[in-house]
């Protein structure tokens, strides 16, 4: 047998510590690499601004550009020029993202916790936010939607779109009418972490913004986590990631598919599937081997799957559950017989799609729900974008005098114990005498 281009198989719990390890971190011997350059250009474009901005699309997107930012009128020339059929379903897709972030929208509250105290909070739009839409290895004018038509149901103010530059010097005709489709206000063409510094500190021709969201390749994953000390971020989301479980239901070839297709994003992208018993494990594994022989992304896919990708049997599904909570991934498809059960036991995934034909590129483009996800584990602990990214929350409490005398003695007698005196003469002062 020649040797795979996977680069783990065999049982799960066979898995060395130190291969499983890894496989969880998904990082490369590079990620240092990756942060120290990041750093170096961010630091640049807070020095030279501008020039720097130019300096990286010359390096890195190999144009020369004459303007940074993109009038209206190439983003509605867009529209108009991009095959109709793109165009109808780039607008169903947009229908359907604003239906499903439409429901999500927040309310205000307010609550007595004692008679007379009230405290409630207030949800309101973000002034100004910034979406990154990638323009690397593939055009994304999904992701503009994906961050644009959230940001305006829920109500910004700003909506900036940054996407890298073609050869033209403009981001792709698809991503420009979709900023115009979703309603941007503006557009810029900015790729990787001189896009992401330019929305954090401002440059002269770019404003900086309170939130920056969006997906991206290593360098803007990093980059944005080093910009949070001026700029709220959406969450890291970097290189693609896909988990499948799959019982005897699943048929290898989809499950093959799916590894696939979240392989073609990226060198970096980690693409793993747990199927339950050795002859559907060894089906997908020969499945993945005969598909990737033939893809036409073959190199990208090649990459990916023989640095990341991972095709592991498990003996029954309950051994799937604690990996799945530990790889926290980005995206969970369930190949079982009963998903929707199955969906109870599942910890951590930035989202899940129930059942073989829940394909995975149906979330990415049409389903409404957002593909904008948190990678690299912190599914744990963050979630995938939402309309709730683009609010911040107003709080307040009320206080009748009658509370405020209620309050008085207790605050007091706190505060002492802090040894913070003018805040226990301040509530001190309300008492009824
Ligand atoms: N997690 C998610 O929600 C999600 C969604 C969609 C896409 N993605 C991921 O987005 C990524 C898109 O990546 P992409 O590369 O196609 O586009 P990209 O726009 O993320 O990256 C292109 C930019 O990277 C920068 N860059 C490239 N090489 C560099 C270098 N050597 N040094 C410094 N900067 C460099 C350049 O500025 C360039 O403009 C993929 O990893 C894909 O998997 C993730
Ligand atoms: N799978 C990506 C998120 O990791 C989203 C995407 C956009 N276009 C195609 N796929
Ligand atoms: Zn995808």
């Amino acid at each position: 047998m020649s040797a795979s281009i996977l680069k783990y198989q065999g049982a799960l719990s066979a898995l060395e510590p130190d291969a499983r390890r890894k496989l969880l971190a998904r990082t490369g011997e590079s990620d240092a690499l990756v942060a120290s350059r990041v750093q170096a250009l961010i630091a640049r474009v807070r020095t030279e601004g501008d020039r720097a901005l130019f300096d990286f699309a010359r390096e890195f997107d190999r144009v020369e550009l004459k303007a940074l930012e993109v009038p209206r009128e190439r983003w509605n020339a867009a529209l108009e020029s991009i095959p109709s059929e793109v165009r109808e379903a780039l607008t169903r897709a947009a229908r359907n993202i604003a239906r499903a972030h439409e429901a999500q929208r927040p309310q205000a509250i307010e609550v007595e916790t004692e008679p007379g105290v009230v405290v409630g909070r207030r949800p309101d739009p973000l002034g100004r936010v910034g979406v990154y839409a990638p323009g690397g290895r593939a055009v994304y004018p999904s992701s503009v939607l994906m961050g644009v038509v959230p940001a305006k149901v829920a109500g910004v103010g700003e909506v900036i779109v940054c996407s890298p530059p073609g050869p033209d010097g403009l981001p792709s005709a698809g991503v420009l009418a979709a900023a115009a489709l979703a309603g941007a206000d503006r557009v810029f063409a900015l790729g990787g972490a001189g896009a992401v510094a330019a929305l954090a500190y401002g440059t002269q021709s770019v404003p900086r913004v309170d939130r920056i969201v969006g997906p991206g390749n290593a360098y803007v994953a990093a980059a944005k986590l080093q910009v949070v000390d001026a700029v709220a971020i959406d969450a890291p989301a970097g290189p693609s990631e896909i988990l499948v479980v799959a019982d005897a239901s699943a048929r290898p070839e989809a499950v093959a598919r799916e590894l696939l297709a979240q392989a073609e994003h990226d060198p970096e992208a980690c693409c793993v599937a747990l199927v339950v018993g050795a002859s559907l494990a060894e089906a997908v594994r020969s499945a993945v081997e005969q598909q990737a022989r033939v893809a036409r992304r073959g190199d990208i896919v090649l990459s990916a799957l023989g640095s990341r990708g991972a095709v592991l049997r498990i003996d029954s599904l309950e051994e799937a559950w604690p990996f799945v909570a530990d790889f926290a991934p980005e995206h969970l498809l369930l190949a079982t017989s009963k998903p929707s059960e199955d969906l109870a036991r599942v910890r951590n995934a930035g989202t899940v799609f129930l059942g073989q034909c829940a394909s995975v590129a149906f979330g990415d483009y049409l389903t409404g729900a957002n593909h904008v996800l948190p990678t690299a584990g912190l599914a744990r602990a963050y979630s995938g974008l939402s309309v709730l990214d683009f609010y911040r929350w107003t709080t307040w409490q009320r206080v009748t005098p009658e509370a405020a005398a209620a309050m008085a003695q207790d605050v007091g007698t706190l505060a002492d114990s802090e040894g913070l005196f003018a805040h226990a003469a301040a509530a001190r002062a309300w008492r009824v005498p």
